[in-house]
């Protein structure tokens, strides 16, 4: 059993079919229940470990193995002397509750009785502990099945790691993430991967021969009036990320310096199919309504590198003509970033069926626009055509601040102008790492995205694992 996050090294994700089937397999060569046994084991241990004291532990049991795995950690648990409680609501002097209701078997909207019990676990102040997944979790996609899942303070994922605890809805109800195999090696590919810190290991640094003409040149194009912070955000990541030289061409009326707070950045005053040429584009930050259609045509044209965010993927969204440009750039070429509303505007659909599934969604949003897709949000999804999409197992909630996205299309580009080979499936993967790493770093609250760019500075030179 190990405590998962912080993750140093990408996982794969089984999905409910695999997952069964992985269960199979592991079956056709052990007794009976005996990987139900292993299970029950660890959610005693893990029990046991988190509520050493007095008091009676509920186990919360529903009417498939996951209800099994918990009876049977509550007959270990007696058998070390605990106090146990069966049942569908809690014993008076409840110091910790199992959650094993719901698992993988989960298929609709939890019954009147099952909601019940969800909602007695979320009133405890007492730790609860989910076996598998949090019960209204669904394994596949991080939804809720109903109204109402478990908040656990814990939970001990068994035999495979399933994608919905690291998305949507999944990490905040999970809390603490463990997980057991059952000593079963999964003898099949994953449906998604889980991208731990191996993954910064894509981004070699610059040798010493490095110069600022060999580390590439990224252009940022956005940074209407009102919004030039959004852009210059962005420009001021890209240079901080590596990129050699950084050029601003911000919208609307004429401005005379790229950024008074950064003496590096340089003024593109145009943006003509030369000023593109060679350039790691990054377009669309604080891109506001008016003067983005022309720049963006230039750049899905002209621009040998593309990250298009923010306004220019609602531009895109809302013309034909421009969703055209896209698919017919160079495969390899472009990084779409996306929020979910973004997404849920190209797809032509609406934010909560993009959350519904959101591996599902960035998959089908990569396969029409012919890109790479972050699609943010907890769990940030990785996608790309014809790729296994990959689910950034670091960030937090102190991500969620203005500027932040600006902050990621920035580094992106910043990342992949001195590494214009590398696969922008990896790069985006590495990239959307690297800002949640960051993002760990703040203790509470809100982290402003200018201190954002300064933490994702100082993890240049990452510390030895
Ligand atoms: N397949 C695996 O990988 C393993 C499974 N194990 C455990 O077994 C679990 C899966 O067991 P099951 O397939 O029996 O599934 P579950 O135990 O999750 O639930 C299935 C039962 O719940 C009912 N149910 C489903 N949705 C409901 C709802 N919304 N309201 C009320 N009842 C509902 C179903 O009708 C069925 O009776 C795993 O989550 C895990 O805890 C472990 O013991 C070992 C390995
Ligand atoms: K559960």
């Amino acid at each position: 059993m190990q405590r998962l996050l912080p993750l140093p090294l990408s996982l794969p994700l089984f999905n409910v079919a695999s997952s069964r089937a992985i269960e199979a397999a592991a079956l056709a060569g052990l007794p009976v229940d005996a990987l139900m046994e292993r299970a029950g084991l660890a959610v005693a241990r893990l029990a046991l470990a988190l509520q050493p004291g007095a008091g009676t532990i509920w186990v919360a049991c529903g009417p498939g193995n996951n209800g099994g795995d918990g009876r049977i950690a509550a007959r270990l648990l007696q058998a070390q002397g605990r106090r146990v409680s069966i049942g569908l609501t809690p014993p008076a002097d409840c110091c910790l509750a199992i959650d094993a209701l719901l698992g993988l078997g989960l298929n609709r909207t939890p019954d009147a009785a099952m909601a019940a019990a969800i909602t007695a676990l979320n009133s405890l102040t007492v730790p609860v502990l989910a076996v598998d997944l949090p019960s209204g979790l669904l394994a596949d996609s991080g939804a809720l099945a109903g109204a109402e899942a478990v908040r656990a303070t814990h939970t001990l994922c068994l035999l495979s790691l399933k994608p919905g605890l690291f998305t949507a809805q999944g990490r905040a109800h999970a809390g603490t993430i463990w997980f057991d195999d059952l000593a079963i090696a999964p003898a099949r590919r994953g449906d998604a991967g889980l991208l731990g810190r191996d993954c910064l290991a894509e981004l070699a640094g610059p040798d010493h021969a490095a110069h600022k003409g060999s580390q590439g040149d990224v252009l940022v194009i956005g940074g209407a009036p009102g919004m030039r912070g959004a852009a210059r955000l962005a420009a001021r990541a890209a240079l901080a990320a590596g990129a050699g030289r950084v050029y601003l061409h911000l919208l609307g009326e004429p401005v005379e310096e790229a950024d008074p707070a950064r003496a590096e950045l340089m003024l593109a005053v145009r943006c003509e199919p030369q000023d593109l040429a060679g350039k790691t584009v990054a377009i669309g930050c604080g891109g506001g309504q008016q003067g983005l259609a022309e720049p963006l045509a230039a750049a899905l044209r002209h621009a040998p590198r593309l990250i298009v965010d923010a306004d220019a993927l609602n531009a895109i969204a809302a013309s034909p003509a421009l969703q055209q440009l896209l698919r017919q750039r160079a495969p390899l070429s472009s990084v779409l970033t996306p929020h979910p509303l973004e997404a849920a505007r190209l797809l032509g659909t609406d934010t909560a069926r993009v959350q519904a599934d959101r591996l599902d969604a960035a998959q089908a949003l990569a396969e029409r626009c012919a890109a790479t897709i972050v699609l943010k949000g907890s769990g940030s999804v990785i996608a790309s055509p014809g790729r296994r999409p990959q689910l950034c197992s670091s960030g937090s909630a102190a991500l969620a601040s203005a500027g932040s996205g600006d902050v990621l299309a920035g580094w992106i580009a910043g990342l992949w102008a001195p590494r214009p080979a590398i696969e922008p499936h990896l790069l985006a993967g590495a990239a959307s790492f690297w800002h949640g790493l960051a993002g760990e770093q703040q203790a509470a609250g809100p982290l402003r995205a200018g201190d954002l760019i300064e933490r994702m500075h100082a993890l240049h030179a990452p510390p030895e694992d």
